[in-house]
């Protein structure tokens, strides 16, 4: 069961349409970044914000209602220890190869090439933030998503058809 702190956040996050939309997501994700000193980040843009609403609206209402935030929140709150665990220089951003150990850790095999290709995408003078850490994240279990359609928890693809779903997706 939802403990009722999270409820009344939800709640007061949502407003009276009982939903919280990619403004209200980009607020409460920006609010509560800036509480962790250790992590570095230039905020939630409103496009990560829009991918984060995307993946986990199930409903089509393009907003996320109790369950579908409570998951991206839980979702996020693994993803920031794994990012703590690998940010071994705790430089509060992920370098390449730090990068390769966390995406690794959070389930993703990839080899050489996407993770080159992936640290090209989201990092940001040779870094990777936070923020773009968490959507990298978010695109990637997505493209997994959409692959493994049979559950088996791999997913084969090449290098054009990971291309497509992390960048386009
Ligand atoms: O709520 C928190 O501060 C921890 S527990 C989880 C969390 C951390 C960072 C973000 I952005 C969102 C959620
Ligand atoms: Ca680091
Ligand atoms: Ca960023």
């Amino acid at each position: 069961d939802i403990d009722d702190s999270f409820k009344s956040m939800f709640a007061q996050l949502a407003g009276e349409d009982m939903e919280i939309s990619v403004h209200e997501l980009r607020t409460i994700l920006n609010r509560v970044v800036t509480r962790h000193k250790d992590l570095q980040t230039d905020g939630f843009s409103m496009e990560s914000c829009r991918t984060m609403v995307n993946l986990m609206d199930k409903d089509g209402s393009a907003r996320l209602g109790l369950i579908e935030f409570q998951i991206l929140w839980n979702k996020i709150r693994k993803w920031l220890a794994v990012y703590r665990q690998f940010d071994l220089d705790k430089s509060g951003s992920m370098s390449s190869y730090e990068m390769r150990l966390a995406v690794e850790s959070a389930g993703f095999k990839l080899n050489n090439r996407l993770n080159q290709i992936l640290v090209a995408r989201y990092a940001e003078n040779e870094a990777i933030d936070f923020d773009n850490f968490i959507c990298c994240l978010v695109k990637t279990g997505r493209s997994f998503q959409q692959l493994d359609k049979e559950g088996k928890g791999i997913a084969e693809m090449n290098i054009t058809e990971w291309l497509y779903m992390t960048m386009c997706g």
